[in-house]
């Protein structure tokens, strides 16, 4: 381990853009295999499940992550998974978490909208008990299944609204998906006080991301990497302040961006727009948060200080409340100022 990593691992962190299925790591994946009887085409080893999870491009990692949300059959499985996708972050230092779930799919799926909110809550008051991180949840739209989808998801949102809630997400596909259908449902959201949080600009271009910031209302946009293309949205966001939420290793692996050297941290960072480093789908891409801290820090040229800014971002666009925030903030000074 390099002084850099170490001092990332021990970094304490906010995580603002991780998705609840695509952070089951192999022990979990194989776990709830071995739950239920029934085909998969999901493996159980590790290594099987690392060729399983090479994406030829974003349709084909939307496919695979569906495969593996079809392993998630009960509210136990919800608990479990939830639990240990804490237990990991914990591992990490993440201090607190946004983690976005897409109710829909396993309620679509079978299990009860209530019990799959309960499940989650059961898992955000063990992991703040017994790992001391702090869960929040963004439920959000899976694209590709369209209006119906949006329609249920706000329904389960506002009908169940589990105390960990507090935004509204949009994901999946963007091509052949506009954003602007869904304003109704952001309205509504917003309206009942969540924070509006779509993916835009990760697999399609800039325009998507407007059509998030005016349609959607969104307060952060989850990628929104194509807006390096368009100089005048990137002054938008930084004179609006609207942060992007960036995973490189994410955009590289469905292929988003050609390798990481061709990722647009820089030039969003550049024009100085408020970026949080995540991890997303971490076992799926074969990275954890405290890989992408280190992806940024060589991208950016960071030494310890400049990562331990780029941690206080993430928790200032966070949304936790102002005590939270400052105790956390406080965290990271202490710690970076004894690793100084
Ligand atoms: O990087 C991502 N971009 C968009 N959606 C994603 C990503 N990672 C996971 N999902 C998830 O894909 C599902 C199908 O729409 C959704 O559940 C969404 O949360």
């Amino acid at each position: 381990m390099t002084e850099l990593t170490s001092f990332i691992a021990g970094l304490p962190k906010a995580e603002l853009h991780v998705h609840h299925v695509g952070s089951a790591s192999p022990r979990i994946v194989a776990e709830l295999a071995a739950r239920h009887e029934g085909a998969s085409p999901v493996p159980a080893d590790p290594v099987a499940l690392a060729d399983y999870f090479a994406f030829r491009d974003f349709a084909h990692f939307i496919e695979v992550y569906l495969s593996v949300v079809d392993l998630i059959r009960d509210d136990e499985d919800v608990r479990v998974l939830t639990f240990e996708v804490a237990r990991e972050l914990a591992r990490q230092q993440v201090r607190y978490a946004e983690l976005t779930i897409t109710p829909y799919s396993s309620v679509k799926r079978g299990i009860p909208a209530k019990a799959f909110c309960e499940a989650i809550e059961d898992a955000r008051r063990g992991a703040a008990a017994e790992f001391g991180v702090d869960l929040r949840w963004c439920f959000d739209i899976p694209g590709e299944a369209g209006l119906a989808a949006a329609e249920e998801t706000l329904r389960i949102a506002l009908d169940e609204r589990p105390d960990g809630l507090i935004s509204f997400g949009l994901g999946g596909p963007e091509v052949g998906v506009p954003r602007p259908q869904f304003k109704p449902f952001f309205d509504q959201a917003r309206a009942a006080g969540l924070r509006s949080v779509p993916h835009a600009g990760e697999t399609t271009g800039p325009q998507t991301v407007w059509d998030a910031l005016r349609e959607l209302g969104a307060e952060r946009i989850g990628h929104g990497i194509s807006a390096a293309q368009d100089p005048e949205l990137l002054a938008y966001l930084a004179e609006h302040r609207i942060p992007l939420e960036i995973s490189p290793t994410s955009n590289v692996r469905t292929r988003a961006v050609g390798s990481i050297e061709e990722h647009p941290l820089v030039t969003l960072v550049g024009a100085g727009v408020p970026v949080s480093i995540n991890s997303d789908d971490p076992p799926m891409f074969g990275t954890t948060l405290e890989a992408e801290y280190a992806v940024a820090a060589r991208l950016l040229d960071l030494d310890e200080r400049g990562v331990a800014e780029l941690a206080k971002a993430g928790v200032e666009q966070s949304f936790l409340d102002p005590a939270g925030k400052s105790a956390l903030l406080a965290e990271i000074d202490a710690y970076s100022g004894r690793s100084a």
